[in-house]
């Protein structure tokens, strides 16, 4: 196996439930040493997809393979891979050292060895002076941390996390998916993280690929499903998005300038629209101000900092020309109709996608 081989590779995979398509002729190959994350919303297969890369579920059709070996039809025992889920079922009469040792002692290796990997995993995932708790003395976060340290201690080739950060809260899982990142940067394992959270997955991901009814819609790198997404529905699902003139358009990429009071509505260059304040929300730093659409009565979103609000003395009423400064290279949106299915489309991979879900076009969502 070259680099350039990839640790996972999954060749037209399909998985029905009775007459539903789980997964719907998946393919997708998985960098060496790199996180990926599959992002999609609820039902789109994710789940399905890591189970069978772990080999907890069979395929109907189509094939895994993990470091240049074909693991179809193989045990999850026999496969090389670690993983944790969202609810993670630790070993409650176990203390922390002995639930990061399980794995280890079961494999026989020598006592000495067992202990010094279990020192230097707690060290890394940040639970040395936990050792001796058992998991119910545990916060949420640090029992996670305990299943990755358990999960990383057979030196699995794949590490294969399902939502492991998904009860926790907000602020917890947002700390515990920065120190993932830095743990992935110093252990290098290759990592397949299943989120529905694209902030998430925007935020710690070498690549993502988004799934969506059973098929894979996108693979790239953030900036590239960010900034070249291959459907509406990628767009979409990656964050807010506005119509205006019949593209779509995300909040930042929105700039404001107000009409004095009583000024007639002006000429308006391309991509432009005349839009009246509804609201003015300031989120911290950034302020986002809501608008609706004169022409269209559609909700616009432009998201702007907070000494450009105070410059232009936005408040509610007030007129302005919302103007977009950029826009994806997408099909234009038919602004006739209040939703729209997308249609069917080419993904990044060349195969057709299923058509996205409908999209709300100028309704306040
Ligand atoms: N054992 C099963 N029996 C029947 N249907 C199933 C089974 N497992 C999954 N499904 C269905 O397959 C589809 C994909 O499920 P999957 O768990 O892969 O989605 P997901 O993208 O991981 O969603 P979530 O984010 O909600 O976990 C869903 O519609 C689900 O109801």
């Amino acid at each position: 196996m070259t680099d350039a081989t990839p640790m996972i590779s999954v060749q037209h995979a399909h998985r029905r439930f009775g007459t539903f398509a789980a997964l719907d002729d998946v393919s997708l190959d998985i960098p060496r040493g790199q996180l990926t994350s599959l992002l999609g919303p609820s039902g789109s297969g994710k789940s399905t997809l890591l189970r069978a890369v772990a080999g907890l579920d069979d395929l109907d059709d189509g094939t895994v393979t993990i470091a240049g070996r074909d693991v179809t039809g193989v045990s999850p025992q026999k496969r090389g891979i670690g993983f944790v889920f969202q609810h993670y079922a630790a070993f409650k009469h176990m203390t922390v050292r002995d639930n990061v040792a399980f794995g280890l002692s079961i494999r026989r290796r020598p006592k000495a060895e067992i202990a010094k990997k279990v020192d230097d995993l707690l060290e890394i995932v940040g639970l040395a002076g936990f050792q001796h708790r058992y998991p119910a003395q545990l916060s949420g976060g640090q029992r996670q941390r305990m299943a990755l340290a358990r999960a990383l201690a057979v030196d699995p080739e794949v590490l294969l996390l399902d939502e492991p950060f998904g009860a926790l809260d907000a602020k917890v899982r947002a700390e515990l998916r920065l120190w993932l990142r830095r743990l992935h940067q110093e252990v290098h394992v290759t990592t397949v993280l299943v989120t529905h959270d694209q902030e998430e997955a925007l935020d710690i991901s070498d690549r993502i690929a988004v799934l969506h009814q059973g098929r894979i819609q996108q693979v790239g790198t953030p900036e590239e499903l960010y900034d070249h997404p291959a459907s509406t529905f990628v767009m979409t699902f990656l964050g807010h998005v506005s119509t205006i003139a019949g593209r779509l358009v995300r909040p930042h990429d929105v700039v404001l300038e107000r009409l004095p009071e009583g000024t007639a509505t002006p000429a308006l260059p391309e991509l432009a629209a005349v839009g009246t304040v509804r609201r003015v929300v300031r989120l911290g730093f950034e302020v986002r101000v809501e608008l609706v659409d004169e022409a269209t009565g559609g909700e616009l979103v432009a998201q702007l900092t907070r000494g450009e609000v105070d410059d232009l003395h936005l408040l509610e009423g007030d007129r302005v020309v919302a103007r977009a400064t950029r826009v994806p290279d997408l099909p234009p949106v038919d602004t006739r109709t209040a939703t729209r299915t997308a249609p069917a489309e080419t993904t990044a991979q060349g195969a057709v996608a299923d058509p996205g879900p409908p999209v709300a076009v100028g309704v306040g969502a």
